[in-house]
């Protein structure tokens, strides 16, 4: 792609207005920062990626689903089922979201624009609309038919909030 003749010299790339023209675009490169911080999660059956952009196209924000800060990742279950809740990594696993959101390196939220791996589930969904994301563009929504993405979608619809 760099050698691509240019069509006005009709040279091999030394137009000096030669720009390569198959760049990511801005969705595309915002959501593959969110896929790879995905890839940090030490989930072993979701990894979740979170990436926060203001309205100057900055990213403000990237995070992924893993447990507390200080809380060790090999001393609480990633297990998703057990006898007793407790023993299973829900009640302790910080969402991609959340960890964006706390990582933000601008003083508010407001007007940002969240790419997010996987749609947020409804506490998730709180936390946005608290911190006034406007707009939450997702990859996959592979529970949409649990009750926490119902009402999750149910919170962003009347917050004006729309998904993508
Ligand atoms: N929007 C979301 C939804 C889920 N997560 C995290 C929470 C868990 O670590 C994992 C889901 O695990 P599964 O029930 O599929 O075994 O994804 C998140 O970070 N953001
Ligand atoms: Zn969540």
């Amino acid at each position: 792609m760099y050698f691509k003749t240019c069509p006005v010299a009709n040279q091999l790339n030394s137009c000096p207005s030669y720009q390569r023209e198959d760049i990511l675009e801005s969705a595309q490169y915002f959501m593959g920062v969110a896929l790879l911080a995905a890839r940090r999660s030490r989930d072993p059956s979701t990894q979740v990626g979170a990436c926060i952009v203001n309205e100057e196209k900055k990213i403000v924000g990237v995070g992924y689903n893993g447990m507390p800060n200080g809380c060790g990742d090999d001393s609480l279950p990633w297990r998703r089922s057990g006898d007793n809740p407790v023993e299973t990594k829900y009640f302790y696993v910080c969402h991609a979201e959340l960890n964006a959101i706390m990582n933000k390196n601008s003083a508010d939220l407001k007007g940002c624009t969240i790419y997010v791996t996987l749609f947020p589930c409804n506490e998730c969904s709180k936390l946005l609309i608290q911190a006034g994301i406007k707009n939450v563009i997702y990859l996959s929504d592979k529970y949409h038919k649990l009750d926490n993405v119902i009402a999750s979608k149910k919170m962003l619809d009347l917050a004006g909030i729309p998904y993508e």
